[in-house]
């Protein structure tokens, strides 16, 4: 028997605006994506990927089909239902989003204050050693200011990493740092993900990361 995928999306259309300024931005969306599993999404601007990530990501709400993220159909859920969706997905974006009055493991320590139940020394500690994972065991205590663009980057892998959560969602990971750097990040995600045989479906124009990937999907005007 096939485990359940981590994301089964069905007939999935999205449209933004009303009436006649109604603009159709994602069409009868079908995909899979299985634990473990590493799918990158590329395509032309403006073809419907980050808008794709973010139904995906329960930061937004299901219009048209069936959208089920770790077995929870998010068609219809209400905001309680996406709030916990939510917190069971590692989500890195283009710019690292740390908070520059916390230090690094104080970033990568607020995902897991979302669960309440991990008292505040071990906090510290799983995060120290998530950097450690991310070879930054000896910046921990940097603020992020402190810190280079690959560095952050890496904080902020170490932050959607900690939970150790089935599903992580990546827009553009590598597009505001160079090439050799770039590269080391997305090797730090590849081996961590493999490790936790936790999903990555990662949004990309970077053609040079592209042999991390399991499977490559293509969108083009809202079409996958
Ligand atoms: N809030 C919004 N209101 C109206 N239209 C929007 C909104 N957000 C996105 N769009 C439109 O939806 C389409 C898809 O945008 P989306 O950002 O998903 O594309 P993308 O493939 O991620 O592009 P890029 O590679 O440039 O980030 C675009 O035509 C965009 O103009």
């Amino acid at each position: 028997m096939n485990p359940t995928p981590v994301i089964a999306i069905q007939n999935l259309t999205y449209s933004f605006g009303k009436g006649v300024l109604q603009k159709t931005v994602l069409a009868d969306i079908n995909l899979e994506v299985n634990r473990g599993e590493i799918v990158i999404l590329m395509g032309p601007s403006g073809s419907g990927k980050t808008t794709l990530l973010t139904l995906i990501g329960a930061l937004r709400s299901v219009q048209t089909g069936s959208l089920k993220v770790l077995d929870h159909e998010l068609q219809g859920a209400s905001k309680l239902k996406r709030i916990q969706v939510r917190s069971q997905i590692g989500f890195i974006f283009q710019t690292h989003n740390l908070l520059r009055c916390l230090t690094a493991w104080e970033n990568v320590g607020m995902s897991l204050k979302l669960h309440q139940q991990i008292p505040p020394s071990e906090r510290r500690e799983r995060a120290i050693t998530m950097l450690q994972a991310v070879g930054l065991g000896s910046q921990a205590t940097d603020y992020p200011d402190h810190l280079s663009g690959g560095q952050k980057q890496r904080v902020a892998i170490a932050r959607a990493l900690v939970n150790h959560p089935p599903l992580i969602l990546a827009d553009e990971p590598t597009a505001a740092l160079d090439r050799k750097t770039g590269r080391d990040v997305v090797d730090i995600l590849q081996r961590l993900a493999k490790e936790q045989h936790c999903a990555i479906l990662l949004v990309t124009h970077d053609n040079r990361i592209l042999d991390i990937a399991d499977r490559i999907v293509q969108m083009e005007d809202g079409h996958l």
